[in-house]
């Protein structure tokens, strides 16, 4: 199956200090990836250097085939991206931002837009400047996905929406996802989110992807166990985090080990809390 976005060993730094260090990541039709890390730990920047918005040091990144860093017209009509930050279009009501911004993309999806304004209770009357941070963000969404992308990326894109509104997009970007067979990276600090819609997780943890796998894959393979003897050999898995008597192991498929007392299921949020754990 082709990629979708193929980001090919990249490397990154910021003067001297390296943010990115050899990430490959591949997204297919179908495909909802959600992606993890702390603050600071890298994910606007791979977002940035999938779109060509940013430079790689080395490695190379691919959208819809097609190297990022030379994206034609016909291939950019069919990426989406909601980047973090709030956007223009101040002056503007939601009606005439959202027929300029369509203007741009010949699939634009009148209906699509209609139900998703409906959804998020936006007013087409509204003045953008006046809209709340997560109306915005909903406005975003929409100029984002109405042309029914390929390859959708989104930066944080539900972190100001209210519980309610959360839950529908996401099922909806699930849904659309594989209806239309796009692929989605998204960002996001809520692990309960992304539990119930990602098909995949990618963690990346001190500049590596640490994590890059099938959601279900990740939940069944992934422990925490804690043991008496500190020289235990964990070499039949791999392991996320390790203190002298505890460890984050991912590839557990039911291994005994002698001095192991205890063997610990972790949700993804507690994943991500013990990998991190100094
Ligand atoms: N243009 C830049 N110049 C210098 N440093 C940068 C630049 N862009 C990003 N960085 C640094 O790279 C690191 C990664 O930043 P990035 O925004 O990619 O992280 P993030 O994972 O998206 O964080 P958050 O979850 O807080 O949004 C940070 O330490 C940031 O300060």
């Amino acid at each position: 199956m082709s990629d979708l976005l193929n980001l090919n060993q990249i490397t990154k730094s910021f003067d001297g200090v390296a943010v990115l260090n050899n990430i490959s990541l591949a997204i297919q039709p179908g495909m909802v990836v959600g992606l993890l890390g702390k603050n600071g730990a890298g994910k606007t920047t791979l977002m940035r250097i999938a779109l060509g918005l940013q430079q790689p040091d080395s490695g190379l990144a691919t959208c819809l085939g097609m190297a990022s860093n030379a994206l034609n017209i016909a291939v950019k009509e069919r990426i989406g991206y909601v980047p973090q930050q709030a956007f223009g279009y101040d002056g503007f009501t939601v009606r005439d931002a959202l027929r300029l911004h369509a203007s741009f993309y010949p699939n634009w999806d009148h209906g699509l837009e209609c139900s998703w304004l409906k959804r998020f209770q936006l007013a087409d009357n509204q003045v953008v400047e006046k809209l709340s941070i997560g109306q915005r963000q909903a406005l975003a969404l929409i100029m984002a996905m109405a042309y029914r992308p390929k390859l959708l990326l989104l930066d944080e894109p539900v972190a100001s929406l209210d519980p309610i509104t959360r839950r529908a997009f996401m099922s909806d970007l699930f849904e659309l996802a594989l209806e239309s067979g796009s692929g989605i990276l998204f960002s996001s600090h809520i692990t309960t989110d992304l539990e119930r819609v990602a098909s995949h997780v990618a963690l990346i943890k001190d500049g590596e992807l640490i994590l890059n796998d099938e959601i279900d894959t990740v939940k069944e393979q992934t422990r925490l166990i804690r043991f008496t003897d500190s020289n235990i050999d964990l070499s039949t898995v791999k392991v996320l985090n390790r203190h002298a008597q505890s460890a984050v192991i991912f590839g557990y498929s039911g291994q005994v080990w002698p001095s192991v007392t205890a063997v610990q299921t972790l949700s993804l949020e507690q994943l991500f809390i013990e990998v991190h754990e100094s």
